[in-house]
């Protein structure tokens, strides 16, 4: 197979879909890896490690995106990127298109099969290719979330840790999923005082168990959020319904409650955010105030740390690439019903339900498209 790896282009973006030690599994699997020159390097992977590794450079992305019969990407395909996509082809990256009505229709234009990272499942009920970049961007988001409290930045001038004879920062988590554990152990690390909140009993319970007094756990209900508004210096939405728009637990009257300076972290901007106030930002501007409350919504976080997170991402997403690679798209889905999970988009037909309904669009089952094709 013809296999393509862009560079990315979304703002402050380093993150690359493919290491070099990947393509050399993918050619020595047979296939053919192109390369667009220069994606890896702003992480030190340069065009001669994946000539190296049996890549053919290319110059140009337009000819990565006509030649390639599969496109690895990271983050979801931009405007220029879904307008070159076409039938026949297959896009393995993150879609997020719950929240992006533009990019839905974008794939659904093009007529390309397309598997969204965030929806591909495992049998321990988790999301493996979403997983490691919610570790990355729950540590990020107290490193974001401290920072965003100095004064210089908005903040109320609160250190998370407190010092002898000063209380700590109050740090409320909300989502005690990948990200939202993340987070706390690395706000429990710095010493701050974090509460969890999560409409799951049942993790609720396993985290009180790893973590006992250290750290406060909380059954997630508006009522319960707001009471703990009222005393949170660092708020982190980390919520998530696995392929729906985010649900909006904090309203823009709800900030009135808070301290002014206070931050808002929205890990779960990409699925839309579960503030009403929240709307995505960049790396290079991630921060607006609203009401006196600093908010902060970069949609992809793990790009700031790059080099961490394309291993990260790669060690996962390797496997996937290689069976989608060896046996065809369709067969694959049908081998894996956890990488079957992953398909949103084929043939101009919505294939993920939460997709459908966040758009109010036509939804067609997978069983459909796997018996038509
Ligand atoms: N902004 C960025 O750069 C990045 C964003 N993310 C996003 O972070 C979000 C969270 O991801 P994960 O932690 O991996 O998901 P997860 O599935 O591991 O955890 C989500 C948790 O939210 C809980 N939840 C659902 N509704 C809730 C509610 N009303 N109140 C409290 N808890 C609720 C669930 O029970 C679950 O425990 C996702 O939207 C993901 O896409 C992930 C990585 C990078
Ligand atoms: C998950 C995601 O959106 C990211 O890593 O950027
Ligand atoms: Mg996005």
């Amino acid at each position: 197979m013809d296999i393509g790896v862009p560079r990315e282009i979304k703002n402050h973006e380093y993150r690359v879909g493919m290491t070099p030690g990947g393509v050399k599994e993918l050619v020595r699997d047979g296939h053919h890896v192109l390369v667009q020159c220069g994606a890896g390097s702003g992480i030190g992977l340069l065009d001669e490690d994946y000539a190296a590794a049996g890549a053919e450079l290319v110059k140009d992305a337009s000819e990565i995106f006509a030649r390639a019969e599969m496109i690895i990407k990271v983050k979801e395909p931009q405007p220029e990127e879904y307008r070159q996509l076409r039938q026949d082809q297959l896009l393995f990256t993150y879609l997020h298109l719950a929240p992006d009505l533009a990019q839905t229709r974008g794939l659904l234009a093009s007529g390309c099969t397309a598997i969204a990272y965030e929806t591909v499942t495992d049998d321990q009920g988790g999301l493996p290719l979403l997983a490691p970049m919610s570790e990355v961007a729950g540590r990020m988001a107290v490193q974001a979330g401290a920072h965003c409290l100095e004064k210089a930045q908005g903040g109320r001038g609160v250190l998370l840790g407190g010092v002898p004879g000063v209380s700590p920062a109050r740090v409320l988590i909300l989502g005690g999923g990948v990200v939202g554990i993340n987070a706390a152990r690395m706000a429990m690390g710095l010493g701050a005082d974090v509460t969890l909140m999560d409409t799951s009993l049942a993790r609720l319970t396993e985290l009180d168990a790893l973590y006992g007094p250290r750290l406060k756990t909380l059954y997630s209900t508006a009522a319960n959020i707001e009471a703990e508004l009222v005393h949170s210096e660092l708020v982190i939405g980390a919520v998530l319904i696995p392929g729906a728009a985010a649900p909006k637990l904090v309203t823009r009257d709800m900030l009135q409650l808070m301290p002014k300076g206070a931050v808002l972290v929205d890990v779960a901007i990409d699925q839309g955010g579960c503030f009403e106030t929240s709307h995505i930002t960049t790396h290079q501007d991630p921060t607006f105030d609203v009401d006196g409350i600093v908010h902060y919504c970069v949609a992809n976080m793990p790009g700031a740390v790059a080099y961490t997170s394309t291993f990260a991402l790669t060690n996962a997403t390797l496997p996937f690439i290689k069976a989608l690679a060896n046996l065809g798209w369709q067969q694959a889905l049908q081998q894996d019903a956890h990488l079957a999970q992953g398909l949103n988009v084929h043939q101009g037909q919505i294939v993920c339900q939460a997709v459908a309904e966040a758009h109010n669009l036509e939804y067609t089952p997978l069983m459909q498209v796997l018996a038509a094709d």
